[in-house]
């Protein structure tokens, strides 16, 4: 079951769901809006010859700081890392689904490339794989809304929430447009 507007209300208003900071309006019926923070982590191409899941490469990336009031200008074809400005907290009983909008869709902005998917027990930035499949460059602006979560139950509230010690869970407090760990599923 998807959560309606008054169920996302009461599990905020406990303390179930978090979405700091909650925007003004932001409550859709069966959604939350989203919004773009200012902190984008673009690929360092010059550099790197091969993107490899098994190796660590921290100069594969590098976040690029926007001004408040101004833009980043995402080209076509291009794909960089961003953040949602709001840290999210998902219960053990539900599970969330970052979608984009509508609005940005149509015109060719894309927010996730393959992973919609917040885990039950999850906490932090939501990082965003923002992708520009129009022929012309998008502005984003920061703060600007971007996407939106909703809301699954569960059978039962999860066993092992991610964040659990024994499961691993790589992102679990992230901050900001966070790299991929992939390398670490090879260490185990
Ligand atoms: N666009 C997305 C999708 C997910 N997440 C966060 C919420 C998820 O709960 C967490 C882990 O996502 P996955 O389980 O899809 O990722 P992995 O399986 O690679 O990581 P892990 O081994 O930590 O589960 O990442 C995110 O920040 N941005």
């Amino acid at each position: 079951m998807i959560l309606s507007d008054r169920t996302i209300r009461s599990e905020i208003e406990a303390g179930r769901i978090v979405v700091d900071p909650l925007g003004e309006n932001a409550i859709q019926p069966s959604s939350i809006d989203l919004r773009v923070d200012r902190f984008f982590r673009i690929f360092r191409n010059h550099v790197a010859k091969v993107i490899d899941p098994r190796v660590e490469q921290k100069d594969l990336t590098e976040v690029i700081e926007v001004d408040p009031d101004g833009l980043f200008i995402l080209h076509p074809g291009e794909f960089v890392l961003g953040s949602t400005l709001e840290r999210i907290g998902i219960p053990d009983n539900l599970v969330g689904r970052l979608e984009g909008k509508s609005s940005l869709g149509r015109l060719g902005l894309l927010i996730h490339s393959t992973a919609g998917f917040v885990d039950a027990g999850f906490s932090g930035n939501i990082t965003l794989e923002l992708s520009n499949v129009a022929n012309l460059p998008i502005t984003v602006y920061p703060g600007m809304k971007i996407g939106q979560i909703s809301f699954l139950e569960m059978t039962t509230p999860a066993l092992i929430p991610y964040g659990s010690k024994s499961l691993g869970s790589k992102y679990q407090n992230q901050s900001g447009p966070t790299p991929s760990m992939s390398h670490k599923n090879f260490e185990e």
